[in-house]
């Protein structure tokens, strides 16, 4: 009997979702079964947003940016209500399994589906690599390779000037992408919130810098901390350091996906529809190590603030970034 698949992006956009969505409509028709691309995540998915897609509908979307099945926040979904709409619909339109593209959010949603006794697999797709159980969510590759192309430019213009620059970065409250973009462009700081940090000793590291003749200092701030804003008065506060903030913002969630972005997105989303293929639901897709792995999503949201940041790069900074 032909399958009908569903596939929705939740949350934030990721560079490298619509590789995933090209993936997955492809592996399901090669399949032999039918996909369902739901428009405007949770919220299109309880309004019935929903249409079937030929495999022409996905040609010369791999190396774009953002999601074509557009996405959207949808706090009703948190709610029994909006959850029974989305089920009805899926009913509705005889779907029999789900695939969910997005962060811990949306991860939320597919366990509620998933209990509710709908096959639901989840895709890790969030610039903020923030979810436990893999290494990489699709997007981050990418956002981190716009950030640290802005930071290389202030860099230009914080050494003509020799000035301080405050680079606030995204990841909400994780601070992965602060720690890659920061080891990456050789900042002098880095501020994540998964560490403390001293503003007495930045300033002091600050000033040893400029007395050995430094003409710069980068401070890559992740947004979980504080705003730039915020950072820059407690600086200003202790002397006169010339600082400039700029908020890279949503910058960092557009583009082209990255060669990573766009194989992990590929590899994920084949992956998730062999899940289903398999009976699995309740599930999501990772990557450890070499290995594509996958998780219970109970276990992988019960991990929470459990997210293995990368703090071994912190340490490395400190002694080669200074
Ligand atoms: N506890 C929950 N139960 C059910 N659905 C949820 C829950 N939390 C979030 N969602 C749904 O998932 C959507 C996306 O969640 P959220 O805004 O946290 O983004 P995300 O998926 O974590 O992605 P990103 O952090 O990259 O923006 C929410 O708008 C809501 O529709
Ligand atoms: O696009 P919005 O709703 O302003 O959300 C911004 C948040 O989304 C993210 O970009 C993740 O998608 C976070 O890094 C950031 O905190
Ligand atoms: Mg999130």
């Amino acid at each position: 009997m032909v399958k009908r698949i569903g596939v929705l992006t939740s949350g934030g956009d990721a560079p490298g979702m619509n590789a995933a969505i090209r993936a997955i409509a492809r592996k399901v028709i090669f399949d032999g079964n039918e996909i369902y691309g739901i428009r405007n995540g949770y919220k299109g998915l309880a309004e019935g947003e929903i249409k079937q897609l030929s495999i022409n509908d996905v040609s010369d979307t791999l190396s774009k940016g953002g999601t074509m099945l557009y996405t959207a926040r949808y706090p009703e979904f948190k709610e029994k209500a909006g959850q029974e709409k989305a089920i009805a619909q899926l009913e509705r339109f005889g779907i029999d399994s789900l695939i969910v593209i997005g962060g811990d959010g949306s991860y939320h949603g597919a366990e509620a589906l998933s209990k509710a006794g709908f096959p639901t697999v989840g895709i890790p797709g969030t610039i903020d690599n923030d979810i436990p159980g893999t290494d990489f969510t699709i997007g981050f590759d990418t956002a981190c390779n716009t950030a640290l192309d802005a930071v290389d430019k202030l860099r230009d213009t914080a050494t003509s000037h020799m000035r301080t620059f405050i680079v606030e970065v995204m990841g909400r409250d994780a601070g992965d992408i602060a720690l890659w973009t920061g080891l990456g462009s050789g900042a002098e700081q880095i501020i994540v919130p998964e560490a403390e940090f001293d503003m007495d000793k930045i300033v002091s590291e600050i000033d040893t810098g400029r007395d050995r003749g430094k003409k710069h200092t980068i401070i890559i701030l992740a947004e979980g901390v504080m705003r730039g804003a915020e950072f820059e008065e407690k600086l200003n506060a202790r002397g006169d350091y010339h600082a400039r903030v700029t908020v890279l913002g949503h910058v960092q969630r557009g583009g082209s996906p990255s060669a990573r972005d766009r194989v992990l997105a590929s590899v994920f989303g084949y992956t998730a529809v062999e899940l289903l293929n398999q009976g699995k639901s309740g599930v999501c897709v990772g990557i450890q190590g070499k290995d594509i792995v996958y998780n219970e999503l109970t276990d992988v949201l019960a991990g929470g603030s459990n997210h293995q940041s990368y703090m071994s790069l912190y340490d490395i900074n400190k002694e080669i970034s200074y």
